[in-house]
């Protein structure tokens, strides 16, 4: 059985919370995850998977990452077409336009986003955000 991956880029912790939560509703449901930071996330694994997690926060000025998770996010639209994504990440003081944006741009690589929008949380993930992650991986896990 093919692990489910979840690939998050963090600077403060907070969207690997929510990477983790994810990853422990994937295993709740009884798959395997693998969740791994950008720098050591397997390309070749996504590209042979028909369903994964993509987390970042909203950085820059409601922008991804740009040094790592942008590039990588960038590949991936290349081989996106017919894939079920989950996106999630945290924010700080925005309205989550990074999200929808990153939502739209997938969608328009021809994925399907999970739920159609993605998982957000403010600052550090609460009881809900958790909640919601371990949620996430759940239905991950069912597709
Ligand atoms: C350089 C920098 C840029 C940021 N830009 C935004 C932004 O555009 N919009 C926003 O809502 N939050 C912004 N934030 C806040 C982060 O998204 C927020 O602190 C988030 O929880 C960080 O997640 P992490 O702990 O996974 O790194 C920014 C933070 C930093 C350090």
């Amino acid at each position: 059985m093919s692990k489910i991956q979840v690939v998050y880029w963090t600077q403060s912790g907070n969207t690997q919370a929510m990477a983790e939560a994810v990853g422990r509703g994937i295993e709740a449901a009884g798959k395997e995850a693998e969740v791994v930071d950008v720098s050591t996330a397997d390309m070749d694994a996504l590209k042979a998977s028909s369903v994964f997690a993509m987390g970042c926060p909203a950085m820059g000025a409601e922008v991804l990452e740009e040094g790592e998770m942008e590039p990588f996010v960038e590949e991936v639209e290349g081989f996106a077409a017919g894939k079920k994504i989950a996106l999630f990440g945290s924010y700080g003081w925005g309205d989550g336009q990074w999200m929808r944006d990153w939502v739209d741009r997938m969608t328009s690589a021809g994925a399907t986003v999970v739920n159609g929008e993605g998982v957000i949380c403010q600052e550090a993930p609460d009881d809900d955000a958790v909640a919601a992650c371990e949620s996430l991986g759940k239905q991950l896990a069912g597709m």
